[in-house]
């Protein structure tokens, strides 16, 4: 696969298709929405909509009362082509969000991001339980995980850092990469093409502005050019805005917002089934149904810790986020009807 790098600057989409359009969401068009605009939410401000379509980026016009928090970057919407109007937000593939406390209502970060890569680094930040936690939220988010192993270039040891991670889950793709050369980009290529949405998470320090820069074509000096960018709205005055639906090099989108990067751990965590599938298929063959694997005789997770095919450290570790689940979960319903599960914010 060759990497595109004429993208720089930024050219609007070839098409919807380009933009992340499916069969996903042409079902749900109503045939007199046949003529409305497809286009993509690109920045959400606390009074203003901007999105993205091929033909450029438009200010949203508004009915009064929409609350704009209900809208997330990545969000695909229909829009009167006539007047800019917002006629009506399709339903989301994914959504990565921020369950707010209380009363708060949720905080909505990305929507319909295809995969989310989970940044770390072949160093001391390397932790499988904090890895286990990104899993879960992308999980239940409904992405799909990939985990980028970072500062492959510092370890001599980059064969032991990929065996662990893939033991995190089934089925897991897991690269590994030195962020700060153009070859990672082609690493990466592969969720990045044509129509694909990423983000990036993970702690600080391990790379994910750098990736962010390669994957979206800016070299180390135009770095800046992420931060605010000066965009006319509506009314042709210049505001200020931090643009975060990004065109990548390979022809896919990255989201970048600042809730993105400060997703914290264990905001969300369902997706533990997902995630700990090998405990799951020994569940059923121990003696009690409702079995803990904790003390109860018969216990066929146990027995796989002892016959050493499955590892104490993992056992723990599943324990202990099954645990937090069940004490903090919050009781609501998700977008897509799922259950919204919550967990304390440990280890932020
Ligand atoms: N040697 C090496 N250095 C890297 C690699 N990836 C990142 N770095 C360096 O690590 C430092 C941190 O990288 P950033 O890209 O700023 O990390 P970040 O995840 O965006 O950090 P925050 O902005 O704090 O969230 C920088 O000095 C990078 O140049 C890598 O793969 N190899
Ligand atoms: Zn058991």
């Amino acid at each position: 696969m060759t990497a595109r790098m004429s993208h720089f600057p930024e050219q609007p989409p070839a098409s919807e298709v380009a933009l992340g359009w499916c069969p996903y969401f042409e079902d749900q068009l109503a045939p007199d929405e046949a003529q409305l605009l497809r286009m993509r939410i690109a920045t959400v401000h606390r009074t203003r909509l901007t999105a993205r379509s091929p033909s450029g980026v438009v200010r949203l016009r508004l009915t009064d009362g929409t609350q704009t928090a209900g809208f997330a970057v990545g969000d695909w919407v229909l829009v009167d082509p006539e007047t800019d109007f917002l006629f009506r937000r399709l339903d989301r593939r994914t959504l990565l969000q921020r369950p707010g406390g209380g009363e708060r209502v949720p905080q909505l970060i990305a929507a319909n991001v295809d995969t989310l890569f989970i940044v770390t680094s072949c160093n001391d930040e390397f932790s499988p339980a904090r890895l286990e936690r990104y899993l879960a939220l992308a999980n239940e988010a409904g992405t799909t995980p990939v985990v980028v192993l970072t500062k492959i270039d510092r370890t001599t040891d980059a064969e032991g850092y990929l065996r662990q991670t893939q033991a995190l889950q089934r089925g897991l793709a897991v690269v590994t990469l030195n962020a700060k050369t153009p070859e990672a980009a082609l690493t990466l290529a592969p969720w990045c093409g044509a129509g694909r949405t990423v983000a990036l998470v993970g702690s600080s320090g391990v790379g994910k502005s750098t990736l962010f820069n390669t994957l979206a074509g800016r070299s180390a000096e135009h770095a800046q050019a992420t931060g605010p960018v000066r965009e006319a709205d509506a009314k042709g005055r210049h505001t200020t805005t931090a643009r975060s639906l990004h065109a990548t090099v390979t022809g896919g989108w990255v989201i970048d917002t600042p809730g993105m990067r400060s997703l914290a751990v264990g905001d969300v965590s369902a997706g533990l089934d997902e995630l700990f599938a090998e405990i799951v298929d020994l569940a059923p063959r121990c003696r009690f149904r409702d079995c803990t694997h904790a003390c109860e005789p018969g216990c066929a997770v146990r027995a796989a810790v002892e016959a050493g095919t499955l590892d104490s450290a993992r056992l723990d570790r599943w324990r202990k986020l099954s645990e937090e689940n069940r004490n903090n979960t919050a009781v609501r319903t998700g977008p897509r009807g799922k259950r919204i599960v919550k967990m304390p914010s440990q280890g932020r």
